[in-house]
């Protein structure tokens, strides 16, 4: 049987390193890293996102600014709301909920974040800083990814890995980010052909897809180490009820690989803690004491 990554419990102990982090900041800048989350509607899944950041963000010592606007904010003011954002010298973080309500440019309101509050990592500064090697901010959710990798496999060079997907928002990022410590990186995706034999090449599986426990336990290497993104609420067994799955199918994949994450518990939680620990980067950042 596969050792299960605890996800949940990492994010607890890096959630309290980075408490530690703040209550130095606050003691030498004499006030408080500051995250802004922008939420715009009401999708009820981003509703309950935004609430547990707003309560972590709190938990660690920040001060949270939820902005919520209505489904039927227009680009303009979504735009000012951001400009002002960039502005405030107590935000030090800017998150944009994604995604947006159809009829606004979600990629035009990402690119007016300032680079240096872009805590998400996602305008094209922060992807461009990190293909080149410089310093900027890196996607939470792959930069979760890879610290429990190397938590688990310590050096990483030379190991095959493959990406199953290549959103900008995991895929790419978390390519780039194995391709920096020295892995050999593949990165599938829907055009991919055979793809269960590109992943049984692989030391190391990162699966972003989005399509419930479409990974099975035959594809995968013995001994792999698997990393699960997805998010996926599917029926449960009881009627009526619903479920999160992962895009890794658990059962099969656990009888043969050597370390898995779970889902619940562990990409998942690994997101907003590194949502604080880049808050808290580019407090440290702004006040120069980085
Ligand atoms: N735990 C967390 O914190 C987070 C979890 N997620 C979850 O991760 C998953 C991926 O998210 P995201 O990257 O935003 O998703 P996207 O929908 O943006 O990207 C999905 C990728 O999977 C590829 N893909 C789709 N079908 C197949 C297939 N049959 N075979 C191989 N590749 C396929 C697509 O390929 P193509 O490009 O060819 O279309 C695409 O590159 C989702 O379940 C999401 O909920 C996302 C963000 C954070
Ligand atoms: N600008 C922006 N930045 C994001 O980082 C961002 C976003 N938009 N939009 C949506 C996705 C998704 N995402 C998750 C965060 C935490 C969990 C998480 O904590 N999941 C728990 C389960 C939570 C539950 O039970 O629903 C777990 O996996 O254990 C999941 C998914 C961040 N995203």
């Amino acid at each position: 049987m596969a050792d299960i990554i605890d996800g949940k419990a990492f994010a607890a102990d890096l959630r309290g390193k980075v408490a530690e982090g703040v209550a130095e900041f606050s003691a030498k800048a004499g006030r408080k890293p500051g995250l802004a989350v922008v939420l715009v509607g009401e999708d009820p899944a981003s509703q309950i996102y935004v609430r547990n950041k707003h309560k972590a963000t709190v938990a660690a010592g920040m001060e949270s600014f939820e902005h919520r606007l209505p489904a039927d904010t227009t680009q303009e003011d979504l735009l000012a709301l951001v400009a002002q954002l960039n502005a405030d010298p107590a935000v030090d973080g800017i998150l944009v909920q994604l995604p947006l309500p159809k009829g606004l440019d979600e990629n035009a309101v990402i690119q007016a974040i300032d680079p240096d509050k872009d805590v998400d990592g996602f305008t094209t500064a922060s992807a461009g800083r990190l293909m080149t090697g410089l310093p900027g901010f890196v996607a939470c959710t792959p930069l979760g990814c890879l610290m429990l990798l190397k938590d688990r496999l310590g050096d990483l060079s030379g190991k095959t890995a493959v990406i199953i997907g290549r959103s900008n928002i995991v895929g790419k990022p978390m390519a780039q980010l194995l391709l920096r410590e020295s892995c050999t990186v593949t990165i599938a995706h829907s055009r991919t052909k055979d793809l269960p034999d590109v992943v049984r090449a692989a030391d190391i599986v990162v699966a972003a897809v989005g399509r419930p426990e479409m990974v099975k336990g035959d594809w995968l290497k013995p001994g792999a180490t698997v990393i699960d993104v997805g998010i996926n609420r599917v029926p449960a067994a009881d009627e009526g009820k619903t479920k999160l799955v992962g895009d890794v199918d658990f059962a099969s994949a656990s009888e043969t690989v050597g370390a898995i994450t779970p889902v619940p518990g562990g990409v998942g939680p690994m997101t907003i803690a590194c949502l604080l620990y880049n808050t808290l980067e580019a407090a440290n950042r702004r006040e120069g004491l980085a």
